[in-house]
């Protein structure tokens, strides 16, 4: 095993034993962008600083990262690097900044493949060893601050999700650039999700060999594309990943980390998730708990998520409700599931009503009996139900 660098022995190690499907005494629990804008700390500590430099200073970024760690201890039991999915569109040569209140904003996004730009992008040499060398080294700096509280998770983003931005040149609503690529240049835009995911490959190996105990990918715009195209744009390349990064990990002698895979509002796809390599599946709040939870005992898959983001603006009576319904659904607690929320924490969110979501889900957890597996019934209805709502989708 790779010991370029010693840390301190975990001491929490719930989340990892979950991830790897091990029975647990409670779920393991937190929640994407826990390190952001509803922190009154993230602002103190930010000041007027553009964003991306702050991702680029290993200090700063793994301040950020510990900010939640620090305010919810012996709540919260993972840590996530703070950075962005955006620093591939920027290890490839493209300018990002981030825009107060408004979001990532490229200056010139990717035109069309007829453009020289396509050609320059798909040539272009790029070392993210090097030239994402800040956040290697932003990870190895916080797993030595964490002193072995909790694991610490690395990310990228998925290849869809990134040519979204590029070539929509920020968020979009009807994704007209995105839609252009894949029905009009389906091959050229192959071409490009296989480029990224061969970076995005390579990336998270070094953020492994830096320190990262498990991996995320986040496909946050996969709900934008039909069944169909998802087969043909996000879940090809979200399977490159997964079965080339353990091969890349050992050849690196590093160890082989779990895997998590993100892929919003793509419900539909479930099953065609769970029979990937990933070790754990993301869930949004599309998914009720006890029919995604059923469908991912089938495949010997762990869950990660779901509630509803919105939840947190409902105050305590609200949020008890989501947590109750999870636990329910996920079988328990115990076995098979990662609390989160469906997606990111939102801004305006108080601090102090995400505590209560944790809270909730240690004492709930804990006093909710053990609760048998889903019968052979329960997974056959659950896959009727999925089949369904298949059928009818594509009937829309
Ligand atoms: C789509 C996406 C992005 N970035 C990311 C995604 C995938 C997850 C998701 O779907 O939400 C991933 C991300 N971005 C950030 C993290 C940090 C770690 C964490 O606490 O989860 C992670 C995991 C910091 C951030 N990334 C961003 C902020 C806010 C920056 C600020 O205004 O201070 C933070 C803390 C900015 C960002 N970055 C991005 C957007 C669309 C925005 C603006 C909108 C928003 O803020 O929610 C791109």
């Amino acid at each position: 095993m790779a010991t370029e660098h010693a840390f301190a022995p975990l001491k929490n190690d719930l989340l990892l034993r979950t991830a790897r499907g091990e029975k647990v005494s409670r779920p393991p629990c937190w929640v994407m962008r826990q390190a952001g804008r509803y922190l009154p700390e993230y602002h103190e500590a930010k000041g007027t600083k553009d964003f991306f430099e702050y991702c680029r200073s290993p200090e700063i970024a793994s301040t950020l990262t510990l900010q939640p760690i620090e305010r919810f201890a012996g709540l919260i039991d993972a840590a996530i690097i703070f950075s962005d999915i955006l620093v591939i569109p920027q290890a490839m040569g493209m300018e990002v900044v981030m825009v107060d209140g408004k979001g990532p904003h490229f200056p010139e996004p990717l035109g069309s493949p007829e453009d020289t730009q396509y050609g320059e992008v798909m040539e272009r040499e790029v070392d993210v060893k090097e030239s994402l060398d800040y956040v290697y080294k932003a990870i190895t700096l916080t797993r030595q601050k964490l002193e072995g509280r909790v694991p610490l998770y690395g990310f990228c983003g998925a290849p869809f999700t990134l040519i979204c931005y590029m070539v929509e040149g920020g968020g979009s609503k009807i994704f007209r650039q995105t839609k252009t690529w894949i029905f009009r240049y389906p091959e050229e835009t192959k071409k490009l999700l296989q480029k990224i995911a061969e970076l995005c490959v390579e990336y998270l190996a070094q953020q492994v060999l830096a320190g990262a105990q498990i991996v995320q990918v986040f496909d946050s715009w996969a709900g934008e594309l039909s069944p169909t195209s998802f087969r043909t744009f996000a879940l090809p390349y979200l399977e490159y990943i997964c079965n080339h990064l353990p091969k890349r990990l050992k050849e690196l002698d590093a160890e082989v980390v779990p895997m998590v895979v993100f892929a919003k509002g793509a419900w539909y796809a479930l099953e065609e998730l769970c029979q990937t390599k990933y070790n754990v599946i993301g869930l949004d709040w599309l998914h009720e708990p006890k029919e995604a939870y059923a469908v991912a005992q089938k495949f010997g898959k762990v869950v990660q998520g779901n509630a509803d983001p919105g939840v947190l603006y409902g105050g305590h009576e609200a949020i008890t409700k989501v947590v109750e319904e999870m636990i329910s659904g996920f079988g328990g607690g115990k076995q098979g599931w990662i609390a989160n929320l469906g997606h990111g924490i939102t801004p305006f969110v108080k601090p102090d009503d995400l505590k209560f979501f944790f809270q909730e889900i240690h004492r709930l957890s804990d006093v909710h009996q053990e609760q048998a597996m889903p019968t052979k019934a329960d997974l056959a209805a659950a896959e009727e139900r999925l089949h369904q709502r298949n059928i009818l989708q594509s009937d829309w």
